[in-house]
């Protein structure tokens, strides 16, 4: 099978056709601006800005899992904050349904690599602080009924009353989904959400992501670090550059049927060549990077 690739380019998505995605980036660019310390002002050194995101264009549909892949410290983070409405753009939009947005909102649930749960919180009181800051209106009773659902997504019955710190990695990160989760947001964003977590764990909770999809059909954006982990779960891989002035390099589309599986995945048609394609990609620009801080 032959990699199938959306070669980036501006024009590229449903710009111009009559639908509306539910997720477009236009021209997203981000700088961040030098500081100058207190060594620069008495060295004479003038603060530099850091241009981490070249213009960057994407469009995603409704129900895709989408994930981004690229070197580290490439920008990745910056680009899913940018979404998130956690920071801004320097310049560009960041469209949901074709309406601008420039603040967090309850279209978007954010699930955190270091989980960002009230410590004082039971897992239930968690899951139900999300739920009635975004509805407050929701009756008591509904809001309880939506947590205890979402509780038992997560396969978390049984733990509703211990607070994070009598949990493990893996069962926090699972709050972090349920709360998420809970406040039914159109998109999902996840940054490296495994990534604290030891490798059987991980794969545990792929497998929990791959079957939460198959229940939910969240639009998802996942940034992640591993190529078997993106290939396990996503449509569409969005392959990014290294930075300063990241890009979007290529997108491959995942073409493999679900549900998946880790274990036989490998043995579907084209799974070798994407992961070589990714391979090749990460390789190639992690080789880039190191050689630049050589020469620095
Ligand atoms: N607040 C900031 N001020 C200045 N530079 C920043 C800031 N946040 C991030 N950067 C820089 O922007 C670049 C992109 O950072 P970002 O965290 O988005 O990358 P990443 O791809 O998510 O990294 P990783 O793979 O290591 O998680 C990096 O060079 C980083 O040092």
């Amino acid at each position: 099978m032959m990699v199938t690739s959306t070669a980036y380019s501006s024009s590229s998505g449903s710009v111009g056709s009559e639908r509306i995605p539910q997720l477009q980036l236009r021209q997203v660019t981000k700088i961040y601006s030098g500081r100058r310390g207190l060594m620069d002002r008495i060295i004479g050194r003038a603060s530099v800005d850091y241009a981490a995101l070249s213009p960057i264009d994407l469009v995603v549909e409704a129900n895709t899992f989408v994930s981004i892949i690229g070197p580290s410290g490439c920008g990745k983070s910056t680009l899913l904050n940018i979404i998130a409405g956690l920071s801004q753009p320097s310049t560009g939009q960041v469209l949901i349904n074709g309406e601008e947005v420039h603040s967090p909102g309850p279209d978007r649930g954010i699930v955190f690599q270091n989980y960002a749960l009230m410590p004082w919180m039971t897992v239930e009181e968690n899951i139900r602080f999300a739920v009635e800051t975004v509805h407050p209106q929701m009756p008591l009773a509904q809001q309880k009924q939506v947590v205890q659902s979402f509780v038992d997504l997560v396969g978390l019955r049984g733990a509703e009353k211990k607070h994070p710190h009598e949990l493990s990695g893996g069962m926090k990160q699972r709050v972090g989904i349920a709360r998420a989760l809970a406040i039914d947001p159109q998109i999902l964003l996840m940054d490296e959400p495994f990534g604290a977590l030891d490798a059987l764990t991980r794969g545990f909770l792929q497998d929990e992501i791959e079957r939460i999809w198959e229940s939910q059909r969240k639009t998802v954006i996942l940034i992640t670090h591993s190529i078997e982990e993106a290939l396990l779960l996503s449509d569409r891989i969005v392959m990014m550059t290294r930075g300063p002035g990241a890009r979007i390099a290529q997108i491959l589309d995942v073409p493999f049927a679900r549900p998946r599986h880790r274990d036989s995945l490998d043995q579907q048609p084209g799974y070798h060549e994407l992961k070589a394609a990714m391979e090749q990609h990460l390789s190639q620009e992690t080789r880039a990077v190191e050689e630049s801080r050589i020469r620095v």
